[in-house]
């Protein structure tokens, strides 16, 4: 399977913040979400990808280019939708279009008019008088008129109204029936990812966690809960983390089948949420410093 964006042992440091040897391959006709807390790198890792950031050491390529020689070639390929408004606010999206046009070989005025209807934006008011909601439609707009074979967002649906949101998720479903895309984007909302995510590639605190397609966290991942008196320090080693209360206990394993070995049916085991799994792996983290 060809791999579209690649992440070699990438480093970089801010102050008190490192993406450590942060390693990621990005397949190509699929749709990957990038999930993650605040604060733990997405914003960063994306701005490496895009080339807003170079990485300290370590190798960023997309389609299998570097940016050192194929930046143009690069950024021609991709569709970027950044969480901040980068539109010119004091201008008209038909404006804006005028400038962003000329950027692209392939832009494409039919398509910009197609998503312009869709999302019935207004041509000639100023950016700056639209919603969150009209500011990321009109950013979706721009970054799909040019035939982008790779669409890149950074949380585009935070702040987004929950049937907005839907229909931005129907959007991309549809874009990824046409077969060669993919798309790659950042969330918290790990909900929206159910409905449309074949991957997950899951950061915390600088560090790659997995990426791993969404049925098979589903076969790996569980949630155990049991009596305080069926753990061990051993057994307890096995989890993720674990959760103790005067009642019992609550763990995360990546391991269902060994849990289900260990402890029959002494436990009930349920299926873990993405967010279970990103509120169990921080628990985790701080437990076994
Ligand atoms: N240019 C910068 N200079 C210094 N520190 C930075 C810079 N950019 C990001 N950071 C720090 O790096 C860390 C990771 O930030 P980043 O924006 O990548 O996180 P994020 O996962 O996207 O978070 P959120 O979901 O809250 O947007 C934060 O501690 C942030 O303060």
């Amino acid at each position: 399977m060809e791999n579209i964006i690649e992440l070699k042992n990438v480093h970089k440091s801010f102050k008190g913040f490192d993406i450590k040897n942060f390693s990621i391959a990005v397949k190509k006709g699929f749709v990957t979400g990038f999930i993650g807390g605040n604060g733990v790198g997405k914003s960063t890792t994306i701005k490496m990808i895009m080339n807003l950031l170079q990485p300290d050491s370590g190798t960023v390529s997309v389609f299998g280019l570097n940016y050192k020689e194929h930046e143009k070639e690069i950024k021609q390929r991709i569709g970027f939708v950044y969480d901040e408004n980068i539109l010119y606010d004091h201008l008209s999206l038909n404006q804006m279009k005028d400038i962003v046009k000329h950027a692209y070989e392939n832009w494409d005025d039919h398509l910009f008019n197609h998503y312009v209807e869709l999302f019935d934006l207004p041509l000639k008011k100023k950016i700056k008088t639209f919603s969150k909601g009209m500011m990321m439609k009109a950013s979706l707009t721009m970054a799909l008129s040019h035939h982008a074979e790779l669409i890149i967002m950074d949380e585009p649906t935070s702040g987004l109204d929950p049937i907005f949101r839907r229909e931005l998720l129907e959007i991309l479903h549809q874009l990824m029936q046409d077969g060669d895309k993919t798309i790659f984007f950042s969330t918290h909302i790990t909900t929206d990812l159910d409905m449309i995510a074949d991957y997950i590639t899951f950061i915390h605190n600088g560090e790659h966690i997995f990426t791993k397609d969404l049925i098979e966290i589903e076969e790996e991942y569980a949630i155990v809960k049991g009596g305080l008196e069926l753990l061990d320090r051993e057994i307890e080693q096995e989890f993720l983390a674990v959760r103790k209360s005067n009642y019992g206990f609550e763990a995360l394993t990546a391991n269902k089948g060994r849990a289900e070995e260990v402890f029959g049916d002494m436990v009930i085991m349920e299926k873990p949420t993405l967010e279970d799994i990103m509120y169990y792996t921080k628990k985790g983290a701080e437990q076994h410093v």
